[in-house]
C-alpha cells in the first residue's frame, strides 16, 4: 500500500490562552484506523495523520505548516488547526500550495470566505448558523433587546460582525457591544450602565472564569441577567476546575453565570443506524472514550467532527482515483504544484455525502456543514439539552432532556419594561376650571349684550362702550385659552399653539382697551395743569388697541414660521418595580418649540412692559375723578388686578413645569381671576348704576371725548355735568 500523508494541526500546548483541541486527536486517529482497515475506501492506500501543535496561536500554526510544506513527503490534505485563530492564516496561504484543508473544530464565520480560504472545509457548523439559532432562542423567549461581550480577536469579532448583522435585519436591538482584551472589567461596567440583561458572551475557555468572576463582583447576576454562551466550549463543571484564573471560589463564579443558555453543535448524530464504518455513533463514541483514556486528553465535543473530517477526507481522496486515473495520475503523484489535483478534490469533496458521527455529512457552497444544532443550559452543576435548531429548515423546537430552569422562576425579560403614562391635569381641576371659565364666558356675554344694549345710553356711551366691548372680547379670549391649557396635549395635538394666540390677543384686547382708557385718563389730567383742552377720540384709542395687536401679531407670525409651536413629551419621573422589570414613565405632554425660552422672554418682555407701563398710568391717575370717564377709577383697579397676580403667579408657573395640575391650578387661576374681576370691575358698577338712576340725566358724548380740566376739579367729588366742559365729536360745548 502507498502511504498518504495528511498535515494534522492541533492546539495541545495552549498555557499562552486559546482552545485546545488535543482531545480531537483520539477520534481522528480512530476515524484513520477505520479507513486503513475498510476494504473499500482507499483499499490501495494506507492514510498516515501527522501530527504537530498548533498551539491554537497563528506564528505556530504558520510555523508548523511551512515545515510540513518543506520537509518529508507531500501531505495530500492538511488537517485542523482545531481553532479558528490559527486556521485562518493556514487557510489564507495553503491554498498557493494546491493543499485542501479539512478544518473539523473552527467556527468561525470568517472561514466562509471563499475567495480568501478557496481549499477550506469543516465538518463543524459556521457561527453563522450558531447565530441564526441564537437568533431563535431570542424569539423564542420574545426577547428584543441584546448585548454582546466579546473577547477582542478575529474569531470573536467575526462571529459579533455576523450576529449584528443578522440581528440588525431581523429588527433586533443590540443596546451595547463590548470588547475586551485582557480583562472583561469595564466592559461589564458598561453593559451594566446600558442595562443590559440578553447578554451574548463570546470567548475562549480561559476568560469564562475571569468573566463571570467579574459579573458576580459587579453583582451582573440574578434572575435579571441570562449570559447566552457558546456551548460546548468548555470542559463540564468547569468553574470548579479553574479557581486558579481568578480571585473569586468557584460558587461565586458559578452564581455570576446566573441564567444561562448556549448553542452548540450536535455531540452525536440523532439518525438511527450505522454511519459509513458499520458502526452506531453511540458505539463510535465508546471507542472514543477509550483512546481518550489511553491519549491522557480531555474530551473534547468537536471529537466527533475530527472523527466525520477524517472520513470526509478518505471518500474524497477514495473518489478521486478514478478521475485521476483518467488523467494518467495516482493519489502518490500529488505535489505541491498540482493545481489539477486539488481542484478535482475539491469538486469531488463539495459533492459528497455520507452519514457519519455527526449525522449526514454534507457541505453547502462555501464548504461549510449543514446540520443540527443543540441549545444548552447549565442547570445547577448539569448541562442539559433544552432544545434543537435545525440549521436546514431554520427551525427551533423545545425538545430536550429537561425543561429550561431560571433563576426566580420565571423567564427574565430583556430590559426595563416601561410603561407610559399621561400625567395630565387632574380631571378633577380641569371640569372645575372649564365650569368656571364657561361661566366667565357666559358672564362676559351678559355683559356684552347689556353693553350694546344700553350703548346709547348717556352713562354707558360716556365710558366708551366699544373699548368696553374689547375689553368683554379679550376677557372670553383668555378664558378660552385659559381651559385649552389644560387639554390634553397627546389628544389635542393640532395647533397647540392656538392657546397661546389666543392669551396674547385676549391680553391686548383687554389690557389694551383698559390701558388705553387709563392713557386717556392721564394725558388729560397732565394737560389739565396747563389749563389745555384736550380731545382724545375713541378711535385714537382703537388704533393704541391695533398697535398692540399688531405687535403680537408680528411676534406670533414670526414665531410661528422660525421655530413652530409643536406638542413634545416631557418626562416626569420613573417608578421603577422592585423586581426591575417593569416601570411607569410618567410624562406630560406640552407646547413648546426649539427655542421657546427665547419667544417666552420675547413675549413676557413686551407684555411685561405694557403691565409696568399700566401700573404706572393707574398709579399717576389713581386720584382722578373725571365723570366723563365715569368708569376710570375701575379701570385703574383692574390693570392692578391684573399685574399684581401676574407679576405672583408667573414666576411660580415657570418653577411647577413638571407638574402640570399645579401648573394649570396656578394658570388657571389667573386667567379665570383677572378677567372675572377685570369684568365685574368695569360693568357691574354701569349695572347698578342703571338699575338705581337713570343714565340719560348724565351729558352725552358721542363717540369721542373732549375735556377741559383744571386743577381745581381733580381729586374733587363732582356731579358729572361740571367736569364735562366739552363732549361730542371734539367740539367744546
Ligand atoms: N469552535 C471551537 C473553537 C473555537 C474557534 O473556532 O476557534
Amino acid at each position: 500500500k502507498e502511504t498518504l500523508y495528511i498535515g494534522g494541526l492541533f492546539g495541545l500546548d495552549t498555557a499562552r490562552g486559546g482552545w485546545s483541541s488535543a482531545g480531537i486527536i483520539p477520534a481522528v486517529q480512530m476515524a484513520i484506523d477505520d479507513i486503513n482497515n475498510s476494504s473499500e475506501c482507499l483499499k490501495d492506500y494506507h492514510l498516515e495523520l501527522l501530527i504537530k501543535d498548533s498551539q491554537c496561536s497563528v506564528g505556530e500554526a504558520v510555523r508548523r505548516s511551512l515545515e510540513y510544506i518543506s520537509y518529508g513527503k507531500p501531505k495530500i490534505m492538511f488537517f485542523g488547526p482545531g481553532c479558528s485563530k490559527a486556521s485562518i492564516p493556514v487557510a489564507e496561504a495553503i491554498h498557493y500550495w494546491n493543499i485542501v484543508q479539512m478544518g473539523f473544530s473552527g467556527s468561525s464565520p470568517l472561514l466562509s470566505s471563499k475567495s480568501l480560504y478557496p481549499l477550506y472545509f469543516r465538518t463543524n457548523p459556521s457561527e453563522t448558523f450558531a447565530n441564526l439559532g441564537r437568533i431563535a432562542i431570542l424569539r423564542r423567549f420574545n426577547w428584543k433587546r441584546v448585548a454582546i461581550l466579546q473577547q477582542n480577536n478575529d474569531v470573536f469579532t467575526g462571529i459579533s460582525n455576523s450576529l449584528v448583522e443578522l440581528l440588525e435585519a431581523a429588527n433586533f436591538s443590540v443596546i451595547a457591544y463590548e470588547s475586551f482584551k485582557d480583562h472583561p472589567r469595564f466592559a461589564i461596567e458598561n453593559l451594566e450602565n446600558k442595562d443590559a440583561r440578553i447578554i451574548f458572551a463570546f470567548f475562549y475557555p480561559d476568560q469564562y472564569y475571569v468573566t463571570f468572576c467579574e459579573a458576580y463582583k459587579q453583582g451582573m447576576y440574578g434572575p435579571k441577567y441570562v449570559w447566552v454562551l457558546i456551548s460546548g466550549r468548555n470542559q463540564a463543571n468547569w468553574w470548579k476546575q479553574q479557581s486558579h484564573l481568578g480571585d473569586c471560589t468557584p460558587e461565586q463564579v458559578r452564581k455570576g453565570l446566573s441564567n444561562n443558555i448556549g448553542t452548540g453543535e450536535l455531540k452525536l448524530s440523532p439518525l438511527p443506524g450505522p454511519t459509513i464504518c458499520g458502526r452506531t455513533p453511540q458505539e463510535l463514541y465508546n471507542s472514543y472514550q477509550l483512546r481518550l483514556k489511553e491519549s491522557g486528553y480531555s474530551e473534547n465535543t468537536f471529537a466527533s467532527y475530527g472523527y466525520d473530517a477524517a472520513w470526509a477526507c478518505a471518500l474524497t481522496l477514495n473518489a478521486s482515483i478514478e478521475v485521476l486515473r483518467q488523467q494518467n495520475l495516482t493519489l502518490s503523484d500529488f505535489t505541491y504544484s498540482q493545481a489539477n489535483m486539488s481542484k478535482i478534490f475539491v469538486e469531488i469533496m463539495k459533492g459528497i455525502s455520507f452519514r457519519g458521527m455527526t449525522g449526514q455529512v454534507k457541505f453547502d457552497s462555501k464548504h461549510d456543514r449543514i446540520s443540527k444544532l443543540e441549545v444548552r443550559q447549565i442547570q445547577g452543576d448539569t448541562e442539559r439539552r433544552v432544545g434543537f435548531y435545525d440549521m436546514e429548515t431554520g427551525s427551533y423546537e423545545d425538545n430536550g432532556d429537561g425543561d429550561y430552569l431560571w433563576d426566580g422562576g420565571k423567564v427574565p425579560v430583556d430590559g426595563l419594561y416601561i410603561v407610559r403614562k399621561s400625567d395630565d391635569v387632574h380631571p378633577i381641576l380641569f371640569w372645575f376650571a372649564f365650569t368656571t371659565s364657561t361661566l366667565g364666558v357666559i358672564m362676559a356675554v351678559v355683559f356684552l349684550i347689556f353693553n350694546i344694549y344700553h350703548q346709547n345710553v348717556r352713562y354707558i356711551k360716556m365710558s366708551s362702550p366699544n373699548l368696553n366691548n374689547l375689553i368683554i372680547l379679550g376677557c372670553i379670549l383668555v378664558y378660552v385659552s385659559g381651559v385649552l391649557f389644560g387639554l390634553d396635549k397627546g389628544v389635542y395635538c393640532t395647533g397647540c399653539q392656538v392657546e397661546i394666540w389666543f392669551l396674547a390677543i385676549g391680553f391686548s384686547l383687554g389690557f389694551g382697551a383698559m390701558f388705553s382708557k387709563t392713557w386717556r385718563v392721564h394725558v388729560i389730567f397732565l394737560k389739565c395743569n396747563n389749563n389745555k383742552r384736550v380731545i382724545i377720540r375713541d378711535h385714537q384709542l382703537f388704533g393704541m388697541v391695533a398697535v398692540l395687536l399688531l405687535i403680537d401679531f408680528i411676534i406670533l407670525i414670526t414665531w410661528q414660521l422660525v421655530d413652530p409651536l409643536t406638542t413634545t413629551d416631557y418626562n416626569l419621573t420613573l417608578e421603577i418595580s422592585p423586581d426591575y422589570d417593569t416601570a411607569i414613565q410618567r410624562f406630560t405632554t406640552t407646547c413648546t418649540s426649539k427655542h421657546i425660552s427665547i419667544w417666552q422672554a420675547i413675549m413676557f418682555g413686551y407684555k411685561g412692559l405694557l403691565l409696568l407701563f399700566g401700573a404706572y398710568l393707574a398709579w399717576e391717575t389713581r386720584k382722578v375723578h373725571i365723570a366723563a370717564l365715569n368708569d376710570s377709577k375701575m379701570i385703574g383697579l383692574s390693570v392692578y388686578n391684573v399685574i399684581i397676580p401676574c407679576a405672583l403667579v408667573i414666576p411660580i408657573v415657570g418653577l411647577v413645569h413638571d407638574r402640570p395640575t399645579t401648573q394649570f391650578a396656578l394658570t388657571s387661576f389667573l386667567t379665570i381671576f383677572c378677567t372675572t374681576f377685570t369684568l365685574c370691575f368695569v360693568f357691574v358698577p354701569k349695572m347698578l348704576f342703571l338699575r338705581k338712576e337713570d343714565g340719560n340725566c348724565i351729558p352725552t358724548v358721542s363717540g369721542s371725548i373732549g375735556v377741559l380740566v383744571t386743577p381745581t376739579n381733580l381729586n374733587s367729588p363732582r356731579k358729572p355735568e361740571e367736569s364735562v366742559k366739552n363732549a361730542g365729536e371734539g367740539t367744546e360745548s
